[in-house]
């Protein structure tokens, strides 16, 4: 049986998600109000504009059911506008500020990297990705007006961290902020999943197997918690010629 895994379909790239879900044999559902929650395992929270995605929320009386899932222990997954939804802090917000889900232990800079202009890409060392999913020794990270991490909570492993670009090095507005040589762009907390990058942009899975990975573990442990036995049935994998059914970054 394929895995089913939500994706907020607010704003952004959850497209793009749903057709990196397909390319694994995994099946996307589209989520876009509070009781299409109800019965998922896990829930990816696409990039995109997180003030107007979080106003889209907010619109569809999603933020009490996006806590309640994150904190029941559900694994979910945040790319760049989602890592900005997890966080439980978040710096360099619109004046007013904007909600957030929360649940990682984390103070994230929403437009750490600059403007769209500033946006780029680069390889990434992910020695975490490649032990669990081989491949590579890095990923593609395609960063688009990206957030960065500034600081971890204890519980919190750091993935992938990514050099300081010059162009914003140094930039003034939060001095401390901007003197870090280094900034984190990749991290897990138990069932939390977030990236500062676009994974669904490129044609490596692994960050999409590693999140299936996750939803598997954590339903063989609820399974474990009920006693029952675990179906050790595996998502059928489709063959990597498949022809791809969105445009993406080889
Ligand atoms: N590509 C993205 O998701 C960009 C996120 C953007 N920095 C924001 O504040 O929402």
């Amino acid at each position: 049986m394929a895995a089913v895994v939500g994706v907020l379909a607010l704003q952004g790239s959850y497209n793009e998600h749903m057709a990196a879900l397909r390319r694994i044999g995994a099946k996307g559902v589209e989520v876009r109000k509070p009781e299409q929650l109800l019965g998922l395992d896990s829930l990816i929270i696409p990039g995109g504009e997180s003030t107007t995605m979080a106003k889209l929320a907010d619109y569809h009386n999603l933020f009490p059911a996006l806590r309640e899932f994150v904190s029941a222990g559900k694994p979910v997954w945040g790319t760049c506008a989602g890592l900005i939804f997890l966080a439980n802090k978040a710096v360099g917000q619109k004046s007013g500020g904007q909600e957030l889900v929360g649940g990682l232990d984390c103070t994230v800079h929403r437009n750490f990297f600059g403007s769209q202009l500033q946006s780029f890409e680069t390889e990434l060392p992910v020695p975490m990705l490649a032990e669990k999913e081989g491949g590579s020794l890095t990923c593609r990270g395609v960063f688009i007006r990206a957030p960065a991490i500034l600081e971890v909570g204890p519980h919190v492993e750091v993935l992938a961290d990514c050099p300081v670009p010059t162009i914003t090095s140094g930039k003034g507005l939060e001095d401390e902020v901007y003197s870090k040589d280094r900034v984190i762009v990749a991290v897990r907390q138990g069932d939390i999943l977030a990236t500062a990058f676009h994974p669904e942009l490129t044609s490596d899975s692994r960050w999409h197997r590693l999140f299936l990975a996750m939803d598997k573990d954590s339903q063989a442990r609820s399974l474990a918690a009920l006693s029952l036995s675990v179906s050790s049935s595996e998502p059928e994998i489709v063959s990597k010629n498949k022809p791809l059914d969105l445009p993406i970054f080889e």
